[in-house]
């Protein structure tokens, strides 16, 4: 925990009257499709930001963007007030759905490498006290995510929400100051989600990450985020499909001065029903 701690304290080294990260004025098209239109956002260090929206209107397209791995077709994205890195680095940790761990590699191994491959990035391991120190922080961070148990399993013996709890360790042992996430509780069951809940919202309160998170149920949306992004888009037409794309149409803050898992969600009955209604006939 300490080296979390430690961790939140150097990301806050950032002026903190600029936005940490920048949104400005972001399309991205696929040929003649247009994805993402006129998105503009501004996002403080620390926010939870929950992204919702219906199916294919571009909501990990914007992770994409986010992490580096596309470039948008028109308008910028700044971290810290300088251009994103054109490629993913350590900055920005990633976990997907369907995780993307090494079957290979014991869990304690699967966590490790990301310590070892960026300062050995020939050999790819690491020998002696560093290997020590790599395999330590490791086993520390598979503590913290209830792995501690399991740190000589390989995945395939692990369940579902034990694969994902491997993923999110994965990607906080690189101190990343963003933290993506894609569905990452999409395929689990709900008591296994309520318990990543739990984990979620505590290893975010002592990291203060920068977290965004795409989820396609509302209610995780609502009760996660300390602000939620609805993508729709606002225009249609018909008979081109792909010549409009999306937009944040709400940007709502949530639960401002939280620090309880499960809050309410404070907001006005006269907005979450219209909004929980024109999303689920999305
Ligand atoms: N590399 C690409 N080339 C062409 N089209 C793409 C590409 N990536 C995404 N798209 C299109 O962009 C649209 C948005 O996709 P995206 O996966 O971002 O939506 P989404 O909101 O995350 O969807 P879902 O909720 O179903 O995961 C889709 O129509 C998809 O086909």
């Amino acid at each position: 925990m300490a080296n979390l701690e430690h961790h939140a304290r150097e990301n806050r080294t950032a002026d903190s009257s600029k936005p940490f990260i920048q949104v400005k004025n972001v399309w991205q098209e696929y040929g003649d499709q247009v994805v993402l239109e006129r998105l503009n956002l501004n996002i403080a260090e620390g926010e939870f930001c929950t992204l919702v929206g219906a199916s294919g209107c571009g909501k990990s397209t914007f992770l994409r963007l986010l992490l580096g791995q596309e470039t948008p077709s028109r308008g910028e994205l700044l971290l810290d007030g300088k251009p994103l890195a054109s490629e993913p680095d350590a900055s920005r940790g990633v976990v997907f759905q369907r995780y993307s761990v090494f079957p290979h590699l014991t869990v304690l191994d699967n966590v490790a490498l990301g310590l070892e491959l960026p300062r050995t990035p020939l050999l790819g391991r690491l020998f002696g006290r560093h290997k020590r120190e790599a395999r330590e922080q490791a086993a520390q961070m598979l503590h913290k995510v209830g792995l501690g148990h399991a740190l000589d399993k390989y995945p395939a013996q692990l369940s579902g929400g034990m694969q994902q709890r491997l993923a999110i360790a994965q990607a906080l042992i690189m101190k990343p100051r963003v933290l993506l996430l894609d569905e990452p509780f999409g395929a689990l069951d709900p008591g296994i989600r309520k318990d990543m809940h739990a984990l979620l919202l505590e290893l975010w309160q002592e990291t203060r990450l920068t977290v965004f998170m795409v989820t396609h149920d509302l209610s995780e949306g609502f009760t996660l985020g300390s602000r939620i992004l609805v993508f729709d888009k606002p225009r249609i037409d018909p008979h081109a499909p792909g010549a409009y794309g999306a937009r944040v149409t709400y940007d709502i803050p949530l639960h401002e001065g939280r620090h309880a898992p499960g809050a309410s969600t404070g907001l006005p009955a006269a907005l979450s029903e219209p909004l929980r209604t024109a999303y689920q006939g999305a």
